[in-house]
């Protein structure tokens, strides 16, 4: 059956109406917190089928290029390719200024270059300070959608009749924790209706000037990930909120193992062209399958040469989105700080973009690619165990500024800024068979007897770490932290395990265990083997190179908000 016969689209203008799935949980100034209970049940049947009648699960590989069919993406794509000129209700060439009712609160109001500004007024029009649930100021940035609604009035609230509404959905951050992300909507009521349609339609304007902005995503669920919870997150969570914000979408719920990266890997250049990203509301195995998905599909179009020029280049910009519905999520939580499916969700919609290190594995016939950590010996061996292993490794170039060495990546982080520009350039990552590890004048080789060697790419956060396996590790700094745990007593080594929960894997704690900044590793084991595990899949050979590529693919993110 072809692909595109199986899609829905969807905007805000003509779809399910999304407040139908939210207004229930807000009223002025919520959030939609994500302990939300399914606002649609994931095991009702009806409820499932008629879901995915309308947004579109397909049983069968892509084989047409995605079709355009709503105006919605014409305005979209106009207002990408003008997104640098200013049209007559771009707000960044004047500041305008009115007076709403908020929460029942004066309200004076401000459209400025970069966003909404708000004070909140007592009767006396003297500003207040307190903000009485009201934001002081809303970004562009962080506009999820603007509309206008005509009210009946409510007596009780002291509103007359006719009463016109804007109404504007944005990012909140949970005061305790930045990165911690829910939605707000905030209702700005005023009498005149001439002034009310000219603020949605300069908000909107504004909002819709951001090129990043994804309008159009393919999106993968894992039914049976983590606690089968994909469906719900993606039908009460998701859905919504790329409906508000006018993202289309195709979504496919996976079969098997291995459909994710089928998937992937099967899109045509049509599909690219259409598409700004791909996400995955799953765990980090989807992930992880997605990711290889993408990667073997610029592989095959970098190899092919001028034939596959073109689908290199719409590959290398796609980004790549983690909605966490799995049972560990290290990579939603490593990018986004926390584990919550509403913030993953909003950074996709907002258009959030961020760079991501990737590690090549190569055993003898094949090699993948992982985003978080390879690990060997215990973890999942017996603890009694060591093993004999060469380990050979080319140190990391030092930093610029060393001050960083023990920086914590985040949203401003100086290390993951200096990404190489040529990402796209065919790099030895493509290649079909990674280059030999010939240990030459600057690699280093040591031998021993290992309990585990590590090689962790990014922080790998997760619930029951929250500051990373490896916490100095960065999203896009181009290097791997090769964590060599010598031969030790069950004793040092359980205390090593413990250590990790709390602040993770760092230098200097423990003289048994090594760490080391470095770009590429050769193990080679010497006697009795254990097994890797890359990102929470088994290789079957053990003798493995690995090499980094620093922010080889885009994701939907900003690093972690602090
Ligand atoms: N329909 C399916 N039936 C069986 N297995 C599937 C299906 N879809 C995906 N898979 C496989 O399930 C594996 C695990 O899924 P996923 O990563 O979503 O959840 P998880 O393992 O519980 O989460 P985490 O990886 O965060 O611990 C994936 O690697 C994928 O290969």
């Amino acid at each position: 059956m072809p692909y595109h016969s199986n899609k829905t689209k969807h905007s805000h203008k003509n779809s399910l109406a999304p407040e139908d799935f939210l207004q229930l949980r807000l009223t002025d100034g919520d959030t939609i917190e994500d302990d939300q209970q399914p606002l649609m049940s994931p095991n009702s049947r009806s409820t499932r089928k008629e879901a995915f009648r309308r947004t579109g699960s397909s049983k069968d590989l892509p084989d047409e290029p995605l079709q355009h069919h709503s105006t919605e993406t014409s305005s979209y794509a106009h207002a990408h390719a003008h997104s640098h000129s200013h049209s007559p209700l771009d707000p960044s060439q004047t500041t305008v200024e009115a007076v709403f009712k908020i929460r029942r609160r004066r309200v004076k109001a401000w459209l400025t270059p970069t966003g909404l500004k708000l004070v909140a007024r007592t009767i006396s029009c003297i500003p207040c300070k307190q903000r009485f649930g009201i934001p002081h100021r809303v970004p562009y940035e962080e506009v999820i959608s603007c509309s206008y609604q005509q009210s009946g009035g409510s007596t009780a609230l002291c509103i007359p009749a006719r009463v016109h509404m804007l109404v504007l959905h944005c990012v909140r951050r949970s005061r305790r924790k930045a990165c911690h992300w829910s939605m707000r909507r905030l209702r700005m009521y005023s009498h005149d209706e001439a002034l009310v349609k000219d603020w949605v339609q300069r908000i909107s304007a504004a909002t819709k000037a951001f090129a990043s902005r994804p309008r159009n995503l393919l999106v993968i669920v894992n039914p049976w990930g983590g606690a089968k919870r994909a469906v719900s997150i993606w039908q009460t969570i998701a859905l919504p909120i790329f409906q508000l914000a006018g993202i289309e979408y195709t979504v496919h719920e996976t079969e098997r193992a291995g459909h994710a990266r089928d998937l992937v890997e099967n899109l045509k250049l049509g599909d690219l062209q259409q598409l700004d990203g791909v996400v995955a509301v799953g765990g980090d195995g989807l992930f992880q399958e997605m990711l290889n998905g993408l990667l073997a599909l610029r592989a095959k179009a970098v190899r092919a040469g001028d034939d596959g020029e073109a689908t290199a280049a719409f590959a290398a910009r796609l980004r790549l989105g983690h909605i966490p519905a799995g049972s560990t999520d290290a990579v939603a939580f490593s990018l986004n700080g926390t584990r919550s499916e509403l913030s993953a969700t909003l950074h996709i919609a907002i258009g959030d973009r961020a760079q991501l290190d990737v590690m090549r594995l190569d055993t003898a016939t094949t090699h993948r690619f992982a985003c978080c950590v390879a690990s060997y010996g215990y973890m999942g061996d017996l603890m009694a165990q060591a093993y004999n292993a060469s380990v050979s490794y080319l140190p990391a170039p030092g930093l610029a500024r060393p001050e960083l060495v023990e920086a914590i990546c985040s949203s401003h982080c100086d290390l993951c800024h200096a990404v190489s520009a040529d990402r796209g350039a065919p790099s030895t990552a493509f290649m079909d068979k990674a280059p030999e590890a010939r240990p030459d004048g600057r690699w280093k080789t040591v031998m021993g007897r290992y309990k585990s060697i590590m090689a962790v790419v990014t922080p790998c956060r997760s619930d029951r770490s929250t500051l990373g396996l490896s916490p100095f590790s960065h999203l896009a700094d181009g290097r791997i932290h090769l964590v060599l745990v010598k031969d030790c007593s069950v004793l040092q080594y359980l205390k090593f395990m413990a250590s990790i929960p709390v602040q993770g894997v760092i230098k200097g704690k423990f003289q048994y265990v090594d760490i080391i900044e470095v770009t590429a590793i050769s193990v080679k084991p010497d006697g009795a083997e254990s097994c890797w595990n890359v990102d929470g899949e088994l290789v079957s050979e053990n003798a493995i190179t690995a090499q980094v590529h620093q922010g080889l693919v885009d994701v939907f993110a900003r690093g972690v908000e602090r």
